[in-house]
């Protein structure tokens, strides 16, 4: 049975409380139930009465605003270092998307993709006890209280995915149901503090800058803390290409369901596709030049533990040591993100030199109704010049050609990212999903 409570745009909303009394389980099945059915239709729930209460959400935004707020040099005393499979300590703008393209080594891709440059500043850290991606730390007297207190945080978040994870084995109605909770160990998952920087509006409409492009997370659960900023879509899972916003709530936490729990439960649960954008609200920017709010989000990204992959999950035709497989995993995670962004670009590439061909044949049209002698003007600068009716002709028809190649060879394009991008999807299933 659909929960009963939505928010406004039909996320369900659940009230996770009888999870967090372990002795009286007695609503545990319900809540397991909703939390399922919304997985299966919509991929996303909203929990609330979660076991982080409200002053401690608070707490950790005032830090996440406190690390941001300090200066570019102190940020960088805990750089994120390098190499583009690493999720660990300070992101500047950009450094993300530019990291993942260098992956690839595609210079044509990534003098693109620095075109349309993300607009945030990350933090990224995990478990103290993770020694291959270890945590890149402040020095205390920098933000003292910092590194304390977003370790309590990360353990906290992570009682709740275990938590939930039980909850979805129940709606699952699994045989163990500790079966998804024990493929964690707690120290593989991944902590992110994000701020989105204020950018002029324009620049997100007109896709001159992005927040975070249209993606499916890795893994098992995403729980997300946002705050009050909105901006958050997930894309209408009957209705895809179609985006719903996923409003803030105050102490609410989104969670997610991810590409290996979609694997393993053959489908039924969604991973599903979000994106963060720009409010289509009256009041998305402030001041003269149109800037955005600023935003603040703390995805928690609930990983599988090291050990389950090699033991239980790869195909016995593989014979690929452990450390190996995690690489390799990576990279394939690394492929499918980047052709999933490079096939967005270029989707939005063909849509405006689409809507550039449809103007400039519809302008052909209207002149050829002209009589020869018509006296025709073209915008220069800021002024208008008057020039012969067949200069402008041979000047639309030779753009027009030019856009229908430059049209033909994107939509190549586009589907050599779509062939790249469904190959690394496969390769991940085949690489995780149970054999039978
Ligand atoms: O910032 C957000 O609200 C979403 C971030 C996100 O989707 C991610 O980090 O995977
Ligand atoms: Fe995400």
């Amino acid at each position: 049975m659909p929960s009963k409570i939505t928010s406004a745009m039909n996320i369900p909303v659940v009230d996770f409380s009888p999870w967090k009394d372990p002795q009286d389980r007695t609503g545990h099945p319900q809540v397991a139930q909703e939390i399922v059915d919304t997985f299966k239709n919509v991929g996303f729930v909203y929990l609330v009465n979660h076991s982080l209460p409200g002053i401690v959400l608070d707490e950790t935004f005032d830090w996440t605003k406190c690390f941001f707020s300090l200066f570019e040099e102190d940020k960088m005393k805990a750089p994120h270092p390098e190499g583009w499979a690493v999720y660990r300590g300070y992101s500047w703008p950009g450094l993300e998307k530019i990291s993942h393209v260098s992956a690839g080594n595609n210079d044509e891709l990534l003098k693109e993709m620095k075109q349309v440059p993300d607009v945030k500043e990350i933090y990224d850290m995990g478990s103290e006890r993770n020694f291959h991606q270890p945590n890149q730390w402040l020095p205390e007297d920098t933000l003292p209280g910092f590194r304390d207190f977003m370790n309590q945080f990360y353990w906290e978040c992570g009682q709740v995915a275990d938590e939930v994870l039980r909850a979805i084995a129940v709606g699952l109605d699994l045989e163990d149901k500790a079966y998804l909770a024990k493929k964690h160990s707690g120290e593989n998952h991944h902590q992110r503090l994000l701020h989105y920087l204020p950018v002029p509006a324009e620049d997100l409409e007109k896709e001159r800058a992005s927040r975070c492009m249209a993606h499916t997370d890795w893994s098992t659960l995403t729980l997300l803390f946002q705050d009050d900023c909105g901006g958050l879509e997930l894309e209408d899972v009957p209705k895809p290409g179609t985006f719903i916003p996923a409003a803030p709530i105050k102490n609410a936490v989104v969670v997610n369901a991810r590409d290996v729990l979609q694997m393993w439960s053959n489908n039924k649960l969604k991973s599903t596709n979000h994106r963060v954008t720009l409010l289509p609200l009256s009041d998305r920017f402030d001041g003269e030049n149109g800037m955005t709010h600023e935003r603040f989000s703390i995805p928690f990204r609930a990983s599988i533990a090291r050990s389950v992959l090699p033991a239980r999950h790869v195909n016995p035709t593989m014979s690929i040591p452990n450390e190996a497989l995690q690489k390799l995993l990576q990279e394939i995670e690394t492929q499918a993100i980047t052709s999933q962004q490079q096939l967005n670009i270029t989707k939005a590439q063909i849509t405006a030199k689409q809507k550039n061909a449809r103007l400039l044949e519809l302008t052909s049209k209207e002149l050829s109704t002209l009589p020869k002698e018509t006296k025709v003007y073209e915008g220069v600068g800021k002024m208008f010049v008057g020039v012969p009716m067949q200069a402008v002709d041979k000047r639309m028809s030779s753009e027009n050609t030019t856009l229908k190649t430059d049209i033909s060879g994107l939509e190549k394009k586009l589907d050599y990212f779509e062939t790249t991008h469904t190959k690394a999807r496969e390769n991940l299933e085949a690489i995780l999903k149970p054999r039978k």
